[in-house]
């Protein structure tokens, strides 16, 4: 296996958040966190406010909630916005990530700058996250697969972004003029920018999933050893529309009247899938809750073992009621591969008895009662 090869001989510097404030964060009045390095684990009883302190990072990291469609949700009730702060030592410097979110904007500092976007922060924080809702990787619809190796592609190719918002605007160019009934020779004015920028997106996503394929079947082999002896895996690649079309231009061609009758674009990038398939059956008719969930598992630990490869930097990994994820064996299993790939983890629970104390001397305990968090004494 690779990555136990990768695991013994080289050990690389670890992205660690140093500490977290937020402010009016839900139930959350103040809090002020100095992690450790390693394993940080977060005890508290239901609605302490554990998910909130995990939301309040990926918030930070990624501009977004997973589990509020509104921002305004997240600010604390009686409260008009809230504010979230951390620092985080990454690719050898210390970052200072902050943000301020009232109801209708979003304010954004990086290291003492006003000018700072979203994906600035985004470099400086990179986060995986796995919570109790994680498996929806597999189960749900194409969205969260895009997202999921976007966020890859993100990392390792600079011109990613550029592509991809080209391709968002000429989408969305396209899909105007679809439906104001714009002629068919004006529509198709706007196909020469979608196909130009959404093939240059595509064209890295496949890559990108090529590279991670090899490293997933590792990280699965050892999660579900049995399973992967007596099954075959595999990954592709959908590209968004037909391969009974030879090219995006094609496809784009055959449904340009049906798209305007709908009244924008059916089929293109925006459409990608990864198809994850056992023995060429869907992976979903053939994998149980908790092999979805290891799968997952296996899926966020190959991004961060490929983008530790390529960048020398590792994740920060953020795992929402561990025990509710996985059984005994894997929680073990986890957060022992988390501990020797070097990645700070935070982790919630109910119980600390229910988190396997695998590496003592790096793991950090802190309770959380009547929105304080508390270092365990
Ligand atoms: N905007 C808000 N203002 C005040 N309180 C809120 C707001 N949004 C949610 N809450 C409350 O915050 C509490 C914390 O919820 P959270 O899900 O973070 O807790 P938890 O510790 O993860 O719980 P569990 O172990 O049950 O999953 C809940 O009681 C919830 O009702």
């Amino acid at each position: 296996m690779r990555y136990l090869y990768f695991l013994n001989k080289i050990s690389f510097p670890m992205a660690q958040i140093d500490c977290l404030k937020l402010q009016h964060f839900r139930n959350l009045s103040q809090i002020e966190w100095t992690l450790g390095s390693g394993q940080n684990i977060i005890v508290g009883d239901n609605a302490a406010g554990k998910t909130a302190i995990i939301e309040a990072l990926w918030f930070l990291a990624s501009g977004r909630s997973f589990r509020a469609n509104q921002p305004k949700q997240l600010i604390q009730q009686d409260h008009n916005q809230f504010t979230l702060y951390c620092e985080v030592a990454h690719q050898h410097r210390t970052h200072r990530l902050g943000l301020c979110r009232d109801a209708i904007q979003t304010i954004i500092h990086l290291d003492g700058q006003k000018n700072a976007t979203q994906s600035d922060l985004s470099q400086c924080l990179p986060l995986q996250l796995l919570t109790p809702e994680s498996h929806q990787l597999l189960t749900e619809g194409p969205k969260a697969r895009r997202r999921f190796l976007d966020w890859g592609c993100f990392f390792h190719y600079a011109e990613f972004i550029g592509h991809w918002r080209q391709f968002q605007r000429a989408l969305k160019q396209r899909n105007m003029a679809l439906k104001q009934q714009r002629p068919l020779d004006e529509i198709a004015l706007w196909d020469k920018n979608l196909i130009g920028a959404g093939l240059a997106v595509n064209a890295i996503r496949s890559d990108y999933l090529q590279k991670l394929e090899p490293i997933l079947l590792d990280f699965a082999e050892y999660l579900m050893p049995r399973f992967n002896e007596q099954h075959n895996l595999t990954l592709s690649f959908y590209p968004g529309w037909s391969s009974h079309y030879q090219n995006f231009g094609d496809s784009l061609q055959q449904y340009l009247s049906k798209d305007r009758q709908l009244g924008f674009t059916q089929y293109g990038p925006h459409r990608m899938d990864i198809r994850i398939k056992v023995d060429q059956q869907d992976a979903l008719m053939r994998l149980s809750r908790g092999q979805q969930k290891l799968l997952v598992c296996s899926l966020l630990l190959a991004q961060a073992q490929y983008l530790a490869e390529q960048s020398g930097e590792s994740v920060i990994m953020l795992i929402d009621d561990l025990p509710a994820e996985l059984d005994e064996t894997h929680r073990f299993k986890l957060l022992n591969l988390l501990q020797e790939m070097h990645i700070q983890h935070l982790v919630t629970t109910t119980s600390l008895e229910l988190i396997p104390a695998t590496h003592k001397d790096s793991r950090h305990v802190f309770y959380l009662h009547n929105s304080q968090l508390r270092p365990s004494t």
